[in-house]
Formats: structure tokens, sequence, C-alpha cells
């Protein structure tokens, strides 16, 4: 039931005083309110806003170790939200109305320094009741701002008693259809997992075993190599000379479904930024990449010249690109809702909702409609998503057979052909990989991101 609101006068305030903008850690605050409130309220994407070079105007502006905290801040923010929300509600015994400025986000990220990060709450509350004194309409609520956070310092232990981090971290849509999918308890794993992140999954050329050994690394899933969490990715030995390319364990699954490809005519199909295309190209077939976005397909490019790779490029609608010959085989990594990302993308389960997947699930059977008329007869599809969604997998792969009877047949994965993987397949031979699947790395179980794959062939 929702709390009667507070009531108070908006007063205008001018430009924060130069003593508070200069004040250590203010700006970075400051940016990861606004970011957040991008994020939540805009549905902008969180990696988009993080971009050194196109994100948030006040993110660029920061200094290094500014921007590592910006993105600790939002990172514990997203990945906490539903019992930052709680914690809040126990907090206030009023609703702060809508229209408020950043108040709630300012809340959200001094309560996400306090509860999930390593700072003294006395920074963290300083720096709130600062950044809600500088907000036009949040200014009215500066002494709102203090009373919660500091109560919050004092009485932590009450208030966070019995919180279920899992459920409320985890929107209601989302976790009945992990529920359905799944079974409860795999939804609570899957949650579990989202909760921990991820580790930094690299695809080699070749030699998994040698550079997990030169990379202090391990290999893990089927032949991906394995390292700890904060790694600087450039910095590392091989990214120069395109050894490697950072791909998720889970993510480099489907294009193995393809088998020996060497020297056959593979499409990619919705293939920026490249990491499929990656390993088509080092499996030795002549690889099309099409994508409908330029600037992805810019940066599958430059992923591939470092790689050393070629490949030929296509910019294009796949509902309305025609090719100029059929090929031998298809792979449709179809544009889906990521929730097998959230791992690493926390903002997933905040910017989408039931409505995006049935417009996805529209669009990736129109893609899939088409894919088969470009494929050999005899030839493989295989159709793959990051998502957790049953819509978006295997209710898709089984209603494109049902549409197709008699000019497409599936062909079941084998846990052979990904590595013994056998969690990773399903008794109807899809691949279904899950983040609550135990992938370990130093005795630290670490899963890997859901994905979900189909494989077909043409008649
Ligand atoms: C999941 S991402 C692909 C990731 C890529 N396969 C990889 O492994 O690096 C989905 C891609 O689909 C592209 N896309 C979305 N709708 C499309 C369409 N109608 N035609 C072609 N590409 C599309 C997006 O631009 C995006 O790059």
């Amino acid at each position: 039931m929702s709390k009667p609101p507070f009531k108070t006068k908006n007063k205008k305030t001018g430009p924060e005083p130069q003593e508070t903008r200069d004040k250590p850690g203010f700006a970075a605050r400051k940016v990861a309110a606004d970011i957040l409130g991008n994020v939540v309220h805009k549905k902008r994407p969180l990696d988009g806003e993080l971009d050194v070079a196109s994100g948030h105007s006040g993110f660029q502006a920061l200094a290094g170790n500014d921007r590592a905290l910006v993105r600790a801040i939002v990172g514990a923010a997203l990945r906490h939200r539903g019992e930052i929300a709680e914690v809040l509600n126990r907090l206030l015994d009023r609703d702060i109305p809508e229209k408020t400025g950043r108040i709630l986000d300012i809340l959200h990220v001094a309560i996400a320094q306090m509860l999930f990060l390593d700072i003294p709450d006395r920074a963290s509350v300083s720096l709130a009741v600062d950044h809600a004194g500088t907000d036009r309409r949040a200014k009215p609520y500066k002494g709102l701002v203090n009373g919660v956070l500091r109560r919050l310092g004092r009485e932590h232990d009450e208030i966070v008693a019995d919180l279920d981090p899992l459920l409320l971290n985890t929107p209601d849509w989302l976790m009945e259809s992990w529920t359905t999918a799944y079974g409860a308890e795999t939804a609570r794993k899957i949650a579990a997992a989202h909760a921990d992140g991820a580790a930094l999954d690299l695809t080699v050329k070749s030699d998994p075993e040698t550079w997990a050994e030169r990379l202090d690394g391990q290999v893990v899933g089927f032949g991906s190599v394995r390292l700890p969490r904060k790694t600087v990715v450039e910095t590392l030995e091989g990214f120069e000379a395109g050894d490697w390319w950072v791909q998720d364990a889970a993510a480099a699954l489907p294009a193995r479904l393809l088998g020996d490809i060497s020297g056959k005519k593979v499409a990619d199909l919705c293939a920026a930024p490249g990491g499929k295309t990656a390993q088509l190209a080092v499996a030795g077939a002549e690889v099309t990449a099409v994508d409908i976005s330029s600037g992805r397909l810019k940066r599958l490019s430059q992923n591939m010249d470092r790689l050393g790779l070629s490949v030929v490029t296509v910019t294009s609608d796949l509902r309305s690109y025609e090719p100029e010959e059929l090929f031998d085989a298809v792979l449709l990594d179809a544009p889906c809702s990521a929730t097998g990302t959230i791992r690493r993308h926390p903002d997933v389960p905040w910017i989408k909702k039931p409505y995006d997947i049935e417009k996805l699930t529209e669009i990736q059977s129109s893609l899939l409609d088409r894919a088969i008329d470009w494929v050999k007869p005899g030839g493989m599809i295989i159709y793959c998503t990051c998502s957790l969604e049953a819509a978006e997998g295997e209710a898709q792969a089984g209603a494109f057979l049902a549409r197709h009877e008699g000019k497409v047949a599936l062909k079941p994965v084998a846990a052979a052909e990904i590595g013994g993987l056998d969690m990773c397949v399903t008794r109807d031979g899809y691949l279904r990989c899950l983040p609550g699947h135990p992938v370990t790395l130093d005795g630290e179980t670490i899963g890997m991101d859901g994905f979900f794959a189909a494989r077909f062939v043409r008649s």
C-alpha cells in the first residue's frame, strides 16, 4: 500500500557553490545519481552511459579513479536495486512524490555505498546531503536525506534484517518466468549468480591450455580461458597481437555447433561486434557478417583487424537483406532481451519489460523465417540468443519447427560436441546454459552467461 506523500515547498536554487563542487568525491556521486536516473527512468543502457568516448558527459570528464568509483556505485545500486528500495521503504513513513528531481536516485546512490561498498557512512551521508542541497527539486528534501541516511547508519542491523535479496533484486515477472521454465530452486540459483557478477572469459585462436598458463587463468567451458574479474584487458599479453578476444564461455558454444566449417561459406547474421564472426573465421570459414547497425559493424571490422581476420561485412536489415548466393550454413544470433547477461549488465532487469520480450520474439521469428531460405539444402542453421526466457529460446525454436515442418529438422546437440558440458544440453537437444551452472576458477564457483541455441538442418 502506498504511503501519503511528503509535502514541501519547491524552492529555486542556483548552481552549487564552488566549495561543494570541489569537495572530493562530490562530482562522482553527482554523476552516479545522474547515470542511475538515466538507466532506470529513461531506460538508457548502462554500457552506453559508461562509454568513455560517447557516454554521459560528466562521466567522460571525470578522472580515472572517479570513473572507477562511479562504475562501482552504479553497479551496486543496480545489482541491489530491489534491496535498496525495500530498505528505503522501511526508513520512510511517507512516499516521496514523483517529480522530486534526483531525490530517490541520490538516496539509492548513498545507500548503495553504505550497504555494499567499502566507503565510510560519514562520507556517503554528507555528500548525499550536499547533492540534495544543490538540486533544485531535491533541495526541499535535504533534511529528509540527512535524517534517513543517519538512521540507516544507526539502526543498520534492524533495518536490513530478514531481507530476501534474491527475490527483491529480481523483478517479479522475471522470477516467475525462470520459475516456470526451470523450477523455483534453479530460479533462485540464477538470481544468486547475478548477485555474484562475472569473471573475464577469453576465446583464444588456439592452444587454450598454454594461454591459461601464460595469463594465469584457467580453461573453462569448452576451451575458454577464464581470468579473475578485475583484469584490464588492453594490457594483457596477446591483446595487441590479436591472439584472443573477450567472449563469455557460454557465448562461445553456439558457433561450435557448426562442426567443421573449413572452406565453407557461412553467414553470421546479427554479427556485431563479432565474437562469433571471429570464431567462424578462425575455424576457416568464408564469413559474411551482416548487421543492421553500421556503427556496430565498424567495431566488428576493428575487432577483425586486431585479430588479423578477413571477413565480408554487409550493413543491412535482415528483413530486407537478399544474399547473392546460398550459404553452406547460417548462424543467427538474434536480438533479444539479454537476460542471460545480467551478471555483467545489472541494468537489464530494470530496463526490460515483458512487452519487450513480446516485441523481440516477433522479430526473432521473422528473422528465422527469412534465414531458412538462405541456406543450401542439407545446410545447418544455428539460432541462438543470450536470453533466459523460454519465449526467446525453446518456444521460439519449437514454433519455428512447427511452421516449417518438412522443410527443416532439429539436429540435437550432444554434450560431447561442447566439451562434455552435459548440464548445458536439454532433453530435446537444445543448448541451454544458465548462470547458475557451476564453472570454477581457483575453487571459486563462477557460472557462465545464460545462453540458448538450437541447431536445424534444411531439407
Ligand atoms: C546479440 S547482438 C549480436 C552479437 C554478435 N553475434 C556477437 O557474437 O558478437 C544482436 C545484433 O543484432 C543486430 N540486429 C538487430 N536487429 C537486426 C536486424 N533486423 N537486421 C540485422 N541485424 C540486426 C544488432 O545491431 C546487434 O548487433
